[in-house]
């Protein structure tokens, strides 16, 4: 018998109509602490096959406020697009601000970047990794849904490594293009020449 690694409670499925399509969601915490996920999704659970998949991590300046200083607004609502469009999908939305460092520190960071450091810089500065993120709960949640397989909507290799230790299939990567600004120029090119990001 298979056991979690973490403890999920589920909560609620509700109908959310959207300005990008109707989606379902369903919030999830972290038994015993404060963490709360949430999916939004698409298409019939249970119903096996593939989905096309989204881990997005949380970002309060772009996701919420539309910051140009980083994608993630941007490929939030593209991913979103691109469930609505295919009648099928999800998105596992994790409270894991700024790469896991948390919204304060993460503003810390962004002062370090008005004095020059890139991101992966002003991480190590504060006394992080350039990336605290960890995968696992986002497996659990798909896994408590009966999802097994999936389409990846990223550019990073970190994901697809860590869907497959923790018995997701990747079938495919669906790589998210996002323009430029001169906002986010040094933020895009770190993450391919430091980070990996494909
Ligand atoms: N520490 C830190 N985190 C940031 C910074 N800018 C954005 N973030 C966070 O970065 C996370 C998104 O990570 P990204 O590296 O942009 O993208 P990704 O999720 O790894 O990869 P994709 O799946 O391709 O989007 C979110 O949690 C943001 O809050 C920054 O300058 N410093
Ligand atoms: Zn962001």
């Amino acid at each position: 018998m298979y056991t979690s690694k973490i403890e999920l409670i589920q909560g609620e499925k509700v109908k959310l109509p959207t300005k990008y399509g109707d989606f379902e969601l369903i919030p999830f915490q972290e038994e015993g602490t404060d963490l709360e996920h949430v999916i939004l999704m698409k298409g019939v659970l249970h119903s096996g096959g593939v989905w096309l998949t989204r881990i997005h991590s949380s970002c309060v300046t772009s996701d919420i406020f539309g910051s140009y200083r980083c994608d993630c607004g941007e490929q939030l609502i593209k991913s979103m697009e691109l469930i609505e469009e295919k009648g099928k999908g999800i998105i596992v939305y994790l409270q894991q601000e700024g790469r896991g460092i948390g919204l304060m520190n993460k503003i810390s960071a962004y002062k370090l970047q008005e004095k020059g450091l890139d991101t992966v810089e002003a991480n190590l500065h504060l006394g992080f990794a350039p990336d605290e993120r960890d995968y696992t709960v986002a497996a659990e949640i798909l896994k408590s849904l009966n999802i097994s397989m999936i389409q990846l909507l990223t550019n990073n290799p970190e994901k697809i490594i860590s869907m497959e230790e923790n018995g997701i299939t990747v079938v495919e990567r669906v790589p998210l293009y996002i323009k430029h600004n001169e906002h986010n120029h040094k933020y895009l090119t770190t993450k391919l020449s430091k980070m990996g990001h494909l």
